[in-house]
């Protein structure tokens, strides 16, 4: 370590990694007392000393840098890594030309032009899942909402990215699906030691949960190409070309990327797509059932403006909606903090605070999203009317706040977020279909618990109100 950013000692670490702390608490309680005063603290993790950044101004030097703080994912980490072994070199991992070569083949695919009729109807079979579970659920108790949320964000992605119908909303046993929720399962035992001592997990086979989870990766590999091999023999219909899936295809038999980066863009896009928009939607519905005052005003804007037939850009215009939106992802932000940086130079945050070559940075979208610095005293609290009122001053504050490093749910730069658009035009619409469909609140007896190891995982009970 050099500079005279401060330090968490490595027996902190190793304490609260021992005692199984996931990230938000490990940030709050430690963390976060030094990121509020200094903007960046040194820690122990994964074994070695790293960098996280929090202030906007070091945020945005770094994100502009990238040709000196490369992208660097779980193949430069922890090669020998379960997460290494799914996710390969990928999009958003890769580097400079490695990165312009997936990222021309993908970004048409990610970022066309898309309709959401199928969006809405499968949003309207979300909304009825949850009725039917509720109805066969006693009255007095909550539904546990992730599992069918899931089940709906599966089924969006194979549509929209992979051209695939997954049948994940009418039946809750495919495979695909279940296979992401057994490997958080598989993952989360000794997580947190793993993450200390990656070392570890070169002796993989000693431990039965990491056993499982290499066997869990390994058939997600397989499943996904299964499914979608059948595209080489019936070419897509005119309309469903620009879907990714058929970009990654073409380029893989024009030789123009690996079989193996062939499947790592996959199942790194599967992960991405997925998982953090289950976390989006449960998190909006967690805060609109603490505040029924807005679910309720939120009901009233949705009724009032949209009609049946209602286009992506009814649904990008209505302020509350959007405010909903950018707040939830302002306070539960799906990947709250990543090291998936590497220093290639001497990076200088400031006139007085360097990062050495060599060192590994991160970047805690929680920490910079709840500071009080940077959003005032009520940083904590979930307001939607801090954005604005009127969709301009909503999406204007949206833009100004990523570009000063404020708000960097999405990342920001040139590395931003690829598929951002998609994810909260689908965000929007899935809850203008609950909306006029459910009302909700929390079940009185429900603590809501968020482990945080690697891949995000928070559980919610919600009743029907
Ligand atoms: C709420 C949902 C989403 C959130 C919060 C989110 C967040 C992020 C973040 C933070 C990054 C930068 C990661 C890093 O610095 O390592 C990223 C990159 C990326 N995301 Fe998303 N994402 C979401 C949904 C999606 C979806 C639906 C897709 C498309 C299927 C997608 C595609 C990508 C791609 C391709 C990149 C790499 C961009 C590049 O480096 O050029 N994301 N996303």
């Amino acid at each position: 370590r050099t500079g005279k950013l401060p330090f968490i000692p490595f027996h902190i670490s190793l304490y609260d990694a021992l005692r199984g702390v996931g990230k938000t608490g490990f940030y709050d309680n430690r963390l976060r007392p030094l990121t509020e005063k200094y903007g960046a603290v040194w820690y122990w993790s994964a074994g070695r000393w790293v960098v996280i950044l929090t202030k906007p101004s070091y945020l945005t030097r770094v994100f502009r840098n990238e040709q000196t703080v490369s992208k660097a994912g779980f193949i430069k980490k922890v090669p020998w890594g379960v997460f290494a072994r799914l996710m390969g070199e990928n999009i958003i991992d890769a580097h400079d030309d490695q990165w312009k070569l997936f990222s021309s083949i993908m970004k048409p695919g990610i970022q066309r032009p898309f309709t959401i009729d199928s969006l809405v109807q499968k949003s309207e079979k979300l909304a009825q899942l949850f009725l039917e579970n509720q109805e066969q659920t006693s009255s007095n108790m909550g539904v546990t909402i992730d599992p069918f949320v899931h089940r709906w964000a599966v089924s969006v992605f194979g549509e929209y990215f992979l051209d695939v119908e997954l049948g994940c909303l009418e039946n809750a046993h495919v495979r695909l699906e279940q296979l992401i929720g057994e490997l958080n399962d598989s993952v989360i035992p000794l997580g947190p030691i793993f993450t200390e001592f990656p070392i570890l997990e070169r002796l993989w086979w000693l431990f039965p949960a990491r056993r499982r989870a290499f066997a869990l990766v390994d058939e997600i590999d397989s499943l996904i190409v299964a499914h979608t091999e059948h595209h080489l023999s019936n070419p897509p219909s005119p309309e469903n070309v620009n879907k990714m899936i058929h970009f990654l295809q073409r380029a893989r038999l024009e030789g123009t990327i690996s079989e193996w980066h062939y499947r790592s863009n996959l199942n790194m896009m599967f992960i991405a797509g997925n998982e953090n928009m289950l976390f989006a939607v449960t998190s909006a519905m967690w805060e609109l059932a603490k505040n029924l005052n807005i679910q309720d005003d939120l009901r009233k804007e949705v009724n009032c403006s949209l009609s049946s037939d209602y286009s992506a850009n009814d649904v990008n215009a209505l302020p509350l909606l959007a405010a909903v939106a950018y707040e939830t992802l302002r306070l539960y932000p799906p990947l709250s903090q990543f090291i998936n940086r590497l220093a290639l130079d001497d990076m200088p945050l400031d006139d007085v605070h360097v990062i050495p070559k060599g060192t590994w940075v991160g970047w805690s979208a929680y920490g910079v999203q709840t500071d009080p610095n940077v959003w005032g005293p009520r940083a904590k609290e979930f307001d939607p009317s801090r954005w604005g009122s009127t969709i301009e001053e909503i999406n204007d504050a949206f833009r100004l706040h990523q570009s000063k490093g404020n708000y960097i749910t999405f990342n920001g730069y040139t590395r931003r977020c690829l598929g951002s658009g998609f994810a909260l035009t689908q965000m929007k619409v899935v809850l203008c279909e609950l909306v006029k469909k459910v009302s909700w609140t929390k079940d009185p007896s429900y603590q809501l618990t968020t482990t945080v190891v690697s891949l995000n995982s928070q559980s919610n009970q919600l009743k029907r109100s």
